[in-house]
């Protein structure tokens, strides 16, 4: 990697927004909570919780995902996660963070609702005062779970608008189209919440289409198979839908035999607003900018096109356009400054 595309990777301001704040859940972290709590793993050290994490598909990862958050029960527990996942990228240069968090999974358990939204909030509201990091959160529907389900995480999300922006679709793709959720999506818009969906992860660009049609999502999560169809790549790209793309975690799923094979520098090139983001960054191995370098390791892509990838990581999110162009305008002033040495 030439060194100003290090150097631009390091330290241009950039956006996450494809990032589930239960997958950051780092192996340490999690023997220590569970000491706390007093919770069984069945993992003796951070080396075996390490080990534990070699997959084959999507489903492997969110068998061990599940397992993993079994750990977060207090509102100090939503909290320590997600401050020091601030921390980090804090690190990484991120000035704005648009978080994913899975209610479903902890009102399962037995946690409240409120538990975690108020830890998760209040980490937030410390990173925009102590790093000036901005964010949103949006609550995503368990897709393996009945609709039913679904309904009351979205009654629980109208009580807290003050902090939910917007709703999203994870979890296993695979027996789950996004016509599912079709119901649910329309009450949450009638709501006032912006929804987006993972999409074209393991399935086809076909759910790519449902989701746009059915649940009229704004962004794209995953989006991958989306380039598998002509038709489909262009109207993303002729409306400018942005897609949150993670090379990583496609490759540790084996969504794609090696990182060569992303499709972020194709999508580039179609002319899509694609970003890059880490997904669980704990469980696949790599933050934010660990991607980011990956994408200039393994595909061809220019110093230019990292430049275009943070510039999309504003361009792509839902801040205001006006917030928008001061980040936008941030990043032409390092790029000078780097560019300068
Ligand atoms: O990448 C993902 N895909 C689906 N569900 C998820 N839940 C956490 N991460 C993911
Ligand atoms: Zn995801």
């Amino acid at each position: 990697m030439s060194n100003l595309s290090q150097a631009l990777i390091d330290h241009l301001p950039k956006a996450e927004l494809h990032l589930h704040i239960e997958g950051t859940l780092e192996p340490a972290m999690m023997l220590e909570l569970a000491k706390r709590n007093g919770v069984e793993l069945p993992y003796a050290s951070v080396e075996e919780v390490a080990k534990a994490y070699e997959f084959d598909c999507l489903q492997d990862f969110l068998d061990l995902y599940y397992q993993g958050m079994s750990v977060l029960l207090t509102e100090r527990d939503f909290y320590d996660l997600t401050w020091a996942y601030l921390v980090r990228v804090h690190a990484d240069r991120l000035t704005h963070v648009e978080l994913f968090f899975d209610p479903q999974a902890h009102t399962d358990r037995g946690v409240a609702f409120e538990t975690v939204l108020a830890g998760i909030t209040q980490a937030l509201e410390d990173a925009k005062k102590e790093f000036g990091i901005t964010s949103k959160l949006i609550m995503c529907f368990l897709r393996h779970l009945p609709e039913e389900e679904a309904f009351e995480a979205l009654e629980c999300a109208c009580k807290h608008k003050d902090h939910i922006f917007g709703v999203g679709l994870d979890s296993s793709e695979q027996g789950h189209p996004p016509e599912k959720f079709a119901r649910v999506f329309e009450a949450a818009r009638k709501e006032g919440f912006t929804p987006v969906a993972h999409v074209g992860e393991e399935g086809t660009a076909e759910n790519v289409r449902d989701a746009l049609d059915l649940l009229k999502i704004e962004r794209v999560d995953h989006g991958n198979h989306a380039l598998d169809d002509a038709a489909l790549t262009k109207r993303l790209a002729d409306q400018q839908t942005p897609l949150t793309m993670c090379p990583i975690s496609n490759w540790r799923l084996k969504g794609i035999p090696s990182l060569s094979a992303s499709p972020v520098k194709k999508a580039l090139d179609a002319g899509l607003l694609v970003t890059v983001n880490s997904d669980d960054p704990s469980y696949f191995g790599g933050y934010l900018n660990d991607n980011y370098r990956a994408v200039v390791e393994h595909l061809d892509v220019t110093e230019q096109d990292v430049v275009t990838l943070a510039k999309n990581s504003f361009a792509a999110s839902f801040l205001s356009d006006g917030e928008k162009q001061a980040h936008l305008d941030a990043i032409d002033r390092q790029v000078e400054g780097v560019s300068k040495g």
